[in-house]
């Protein structure tokens, strides 16, 4: 790396500086200009007025306040890469595309399809890349570059990488644009139409793809996405505060980041459900349960007091119709056949018996009754009986009632499906009721009415999917529709009583049962010698999924045995902090409320309970009491078997740099080598 070339290359960066300081500024000015029309239009609006301009200044307020934002100087790097090609062109890769006063490119956003070629080339593969630079920084000051010449077969192991994997972590997750390895550029850049399910073992880098790919295709389809948009779907706030700046930094303001309660409304129940009833309430047979209780309300013509003799008679101002047998089972069979909600179907076989008394009435007539007319034959004592009896109008806070508090319509509801014990414990009170009975809410909604289709995400990035149940995942395919997914989890971190064990059943669940199946087992999380403890437990897990080969050689590993548990935790929490970076102490969900007051007012130190440290990660891992952990009860205060083992799976593989396991009792044996 010669001076002048570095030199060259700050200079570059000046200049990019100084051209997004210029894009920003007539950004600026066009939203000044517009925003003002926008305000003086609205100002002289009269009522019911539509005034082109004052349309025109709201769109253009909208396009450039986010524009704003995106070009905003954070005083971070511009670019973190270069690229030569065979053809002698060079292209800068950095956050966002940067161009001159002359509309050139000074630096190509990374989700530009060239940029492809920066990540995936090799010595292999070179993609018609001669040359590779990255670049090195220091709080957005250029201070180096490493070359790789591809035509010359030259491929470095990167400093830089290197660096950036074992940097201490000191806050919430960062983007990896900088950095995105070859397999995983691959899964980001996956079309806007693929679904894809990633298993992968901890600190693989899952979550960092959900979230780039996010990016990449608000990118690339951005018309589609913007008006359907993206969503992404994680376990809990902590973890959504984790990963929350993430998506900003990439330019992206407008994705939607939510937990699956959130998403389902589940944040806003108010009761409780055993840990049984639990169980049942969101097993896959419940969607088969819904699907009977909505649509077994559907009787026969003759239900509907209509004989062969008699068929249906209809009185109305003076005139009786008479609909038959043969008629009324046909509309019956076409309502059902033809329309996909019950709803819907009601009002098919509602607007058929006023079409078929309409016939007769023209017949008779010479001429078509108006559609008043059709609302008055429907409100007739006759039609309103029989519609009642054979196909009754249904809300799903009535079918919940009845599924609740009617003995035989659960037993009917149920037979074949539950047996007498799980049909039991379905009941609850609606006044206040579980998450998983709003789940089952809006599973019985689903057959009653259709969503509104502009309710449907375009794109879902789901990150811990391992965790949902059956009936989350048909509510959150529900919020799909005919958009794609992108599902992310490990079945070895699975810790909710209802995990997956397939992720093919997972993706029958959420409805893409076609999905592209792939497994990430690099880790980059996790130094070897700590991810060498934790794949001493995985094989307790019973999953069949690949451990993680760390490619990191750094970090230490730590045993401190004590017969004082809080002094063991002060003390290595003490010794954790001699070194840069954040602290997580991470103890079975009871011992980490007595840990509290102990850590209270500790900087850079964060306390956790195991059942909440799913997704994320600690430059220094302290994991209190091991054996706790494993017999810790489950959420809910019932014991699922194995579910211990896996937090404590969970917990182990937390740490960035340093682990240290501080413990009274023995060792769980399955740490054992
Ligand atoms: N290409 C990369 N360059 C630099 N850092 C990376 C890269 N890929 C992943 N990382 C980092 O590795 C760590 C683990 O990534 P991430 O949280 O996405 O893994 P995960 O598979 O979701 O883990 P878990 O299953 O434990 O939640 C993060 O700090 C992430 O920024």
């Amino acid at each position: 790396m010669s001076e002048t070339e570095l030199q060259a290359e700050i200079d570059h960066h000046e200049r990019a500086r100084a051209a997004m300081a210029a894009m920003r500024e007539l950004t600026e000015g066009i939203h000044n200009i517009y925003s003002g029309d926008f305000d003086e239009s609205t100002r002289n609006l009269g009522l019911g007025d539509v005034r082109s301009d004052h349309l025109f200044g709201w769109a253009m307020a909208n396009y450039t306040v986010p524009r704003l934002a995106d070009l905003t100087d954070r005083g971070i790097a511009l670019f973190f890469g270069r690229i030569w090609m065979d053809d002698g062109e060079d292209f800068h890769i950095g956050r966002r595309h940067i161009l001159d006063g002359n509309r050139d490119p000074l630096v190509l956003d990374w989700r530009a399809p060239l940029s492809e070629q920066y990540y995936r080339a090799s010595a292999h593969d070179r993609r018609d890349v001669a040359k590779r630079r990255r670049f090195g920084f220091n709080n957005g000051t250029l201070t180096g570059f490493e070359d790789e010449n591809l035509v010359f077969g030259e491929e470095v192991a990167s400093d830089i990488l290197t660096a950036e994997i074992e940097r201490p972590r000191t806050g919430p997750m960062r983007d990896i644009v900088a950095t995105i390895q070859p397999e995983q550029d691959e899964l980001i850049r996956r079309d806007a139409t693929t679904n894809l399910c990633v298993q992968g073992a901890p600190g693989t880098g899952k979550t960092a793809v959900g979230l780039h790919r996010a990016a990449w295709l608000l990118y690339n389809y951005t018309d589609k996405l913007n008006k359907s948009g993206v969503l992404v779907v994680g376990p809990n706030e902590g973890f959504l505060n984790y990963i929350a700046g993430v998506l900003p930094t990439l330019g992206e303001t407008s994705v939607w980041q939510v937990t699956v309660q959130q998403l389902t409304g589940a944040h806003t129940a108010t009761g409780t459900d055993t840990h049984e009833a639990a169980l049942v309430k969101h097993d896959e047979r419940i969607a088969l349960v819904c699907e009977r209780a909505v649509w077994g309300h559907i009787g026969t013509a003759l239900d509907g007091g209509v004989t062969a003799d008699e068929g249906l008679l209809i009185a109305d101002a003076g005139w009786r119709w008479r609909l038959g047998l043969g008629f009324l089972e046909e509309a019956l069979a076409n309502a059902r056949k033809h329309t996909r909600t019950y709803t819907a179907g009601r009002k098919a076989l509602e607007d058929a018996i006023v079409q078929g008394v309409r016939r007769q009435a023209e017949i008779r007539s010479g001429h078509s009754p108006d559609a008043k007319w059709g609302t008055r034959i429907k409100r007739t004592p006759a039609v309103r009986q029989f519609m009642d009896a054979v196909w009754p109008g249904l809300n799903a806070k009535t079918v919940m009632k009845k599924l609740y508090t009617d003995a035989a319509f659960r037993a009917d509801a149920t037979r074949g499906i539950l047996s007498e014990d799980e049909a039991a414990l379905l009941t609850g009170k609606l006044a206040k009721p579980s998450a998983a009975d709003l789940l089952i809410v809006d599973e019985v909604e689903s057959h009653l009415k259709l969503r509104d289709p502009s309710a449907s995400f375009g794109h879902i990035v789901i990150d811990e999917a391992q965790d949902l149940s059956p009936m989350q995942c048909r509510a959150i395919a529900r919020r799909s529709g005919k958009g794609s997914v992108t599902v992310l989890g490990d079945l070895a971190q699975g810790t909710t009583p209802w995990a997956a064990s397939s992720w093919t059943d997972q993706m029958r669940h959420l409805g893409k049962d076609q999905a592209e199946h792939t497994e990430l087992t690099t880790g980059f999380r996790v130094p070897a010698v700590i991810i060498e403890l934790a794949n001493r437990v995985l094989p307790h897990l019973g999953v069949g999924v690949a451990p993680a080969r760390s490619i990191r050689s750094d970090g230490s590993l730590d045993h401190v045995r004590t017969a004082d548990l809080e002094a063991g935790v002060r003390e290595a929490v003490a010794k954790a902090l001699q070194e840069e970076g954040l602290v997580g102490v991470i103890a079975a969900d009871a011992r980490a409320e007595a840990l509290r007051p102990v850590l209270e007012g500790a900087e850079r130190v964060e306390l956790v309970a195991a059942s909440l440290a799913k997704g994320l990660e600690y430059d220094h891992v302290v994991v209190v009491e091991p054996v706790e952990i494993v017999e810790a009860p489950a959420t809910g205060g019932a014991t699922v078997e194995g579910v211990g083992l896996r937090h404590l799976y969970v917990a182990l593989t937390r740490a960035v740099s340093r682990l240290t396991v501080v413990h009274a009792r023995d060792l769980p044996p399955q740490m054992a080598s």
